[in-house]
């Protein structure tokens, strides 16, 4: 695509899709025209002139002058279905949509290959920081160790506000939704289903080992109350919500869970909407990423960082699935937790293989101790309302 102009069909006019619209018309230099944009809606009024619009997608998916489709919905099978549609028209595809990639992920992978089409998606995990690009690129080898950060903007946002600004969750959580952060479904964030579908899309990028996000334990923020955010800050701590994938032992274990995070951990730091992912390698130590992981603008210039590499031809070459020496996927590792409960019923304490500390109070009780990652993925009392888990460090 190189010395050429680029026309572009998105789908998508809501927070990202204008972002993108904004970030593009203020980049000077960028050989990209936007050829028509496909929404929903017919009825919605629109900041931009009608003629840009269409509720056909055949109106992009079979233009022969469209180069380059550009998804950015919030509808995870309508996305697959025009992604893999435009992937087998031969059109390259900038997509944002993490659930829909994280889920689709071999058939996405196979029909890159099948079709000779790049598909990139940097935008899809931690919206404005490079991490996918840098996984690939610079991380071509297999000395990394470990992938660890705040992946979800909204629940950092709502953390932040909790713990800065003495906000409730309630009100914080009305914030992000009005800023653009949240999904459609918020329960997505605050269930720490949004950053499982991204430490999903990051794993593969990072350890060539592709994960089922079902496979994978998501735990949220959406237990936390008043008596957890004492615990953390008598203790000088704050609450970050954590996605990691680790290599031990020749496999790689995975999960999103509260974590407890003391002061000197640089992601203590990362506040509102801002991620911030830690890259642990042999030789390097670690390296930490920081950036905006949410809102349209920060996302738009991710996409735009896309459709800009498709004009010099860049594609992910998927390096570590073709080095053949991929870790197995585990959720055999231990973790040092806190757990809080109102009353002894709702928890099975004899899940745990030791118990250093234990607090009873009329109102709740917590213990401290080292419980199993897949004792925690299938334990039911989780669920309760009044069961809330953070991670020690
Ligand atoms: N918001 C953010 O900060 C980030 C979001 N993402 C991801 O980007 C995607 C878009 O998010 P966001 O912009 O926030 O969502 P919005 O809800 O703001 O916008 C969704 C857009 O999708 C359109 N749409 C829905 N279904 C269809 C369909 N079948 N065909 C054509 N258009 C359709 C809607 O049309 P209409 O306008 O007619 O309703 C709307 O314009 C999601 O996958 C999200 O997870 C990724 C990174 C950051
Ligand atoms: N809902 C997501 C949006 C970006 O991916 C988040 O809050 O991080």
């Amino acid at each position: 695509m190189e010395n050429k102009i680029i026309n572009l069909g998105i789908f998508g006019f809501g927070v990202v899709g204008q972002g993108l619209y904004e970030v593009l018309n203020r980049t000077k230099g960028i050989n990209a025209r936007i050829k028509k944009i496909c929404i929903k809606d017919p009825n919605k009024s629109r900041p931009i002139d009608s003629s840009y619009f269409t509720t056909d997608k055949n109106e992009i998916l079979e233009d022969p002058t469209i180069d380059v489709v550009v998804e950015l919905i919030n509808d995870t099978e309508a996305a697959f279905d025009i992604v893999s549609t435009a992937l087998r028209n031969g059109k390259a595809v900038v997509s944002a949509s993490k659930r829909m990639i994280a889920e689709n992920l071999p058939a996405l992978y196979e029909l890159q290959s099948a079709n000779k089409v790049p598909f990139l998606y940097e935008a899809s995990s931690c919206a404005s920081i490079p991490i996918i690009r840098n996984l690939e690129e610079y991380y071509d080898n297999d000395l990394l160790n470990a992938v660890e950060g705040i992946c979800n903007g909204s629940t950092n946002y709502i953390l932040t506000k909790i713990f800065e600004e003495n906000l409730s969750f309630e009100t914080a959580l009305q914030q992000a939704q009005e800023l653009g952060f949240a999904e459609t479904d918020p329960t997505l964030d605050i269930e720490g289903y949004d950053p499982k579908f991204k430490l999903v899309i990051l794993l593969l990028h990072a350890f060539g080992t592709f994960v089922k996000p079902e496979e994978v334990y998501n735990f949220g923020i959406h237990h936390l109350n008043d008596f957890d955010i004492q615990f953390a800050k008598q203790r000088n701590c704050t609450v970050k919500l954590i996605a990691q994938c680790r290599r031990q032992n020749g496999s790689v274990f995975a999960y999103v869970l509260p974590h407890l995070v003391k002061e000197h951990n640089l992601l203590y730091d990362v506040y509102n909407e801002y991620n911030g992912i830690l890259l642990e390698s042999a030789f390097t130590d670690k390296q930490f990423f920081v950036g905006k992981g949410a809102g349209g603008t920060a996302t738009g210039s991710a996409v735009l960082s896309d459709i800009s590499a498709l004009l010099y031809n860049y594609r992910y070459e998927y390096k570590k699935i073709k080095q053949n020496n991929q870790p197995n996927f585990t959720n055999d590792v231990k973790l040092k937790v806190y757990l809080r409960y109102k009353t002894p019923d709702q928890v099975d304490l004899a899940e745990f293989f030791n118990i250093s500390e234990k607090y009873e109070s009329p109102e709740w009780r917590y213990v401290v101790g080292t419980i199993n990652l897949q004792k925690l993925k299938d334990a039911g009392w989780l669920k309760k309302k009044d069961v809330n888990l953070l991670v020690l460090e």
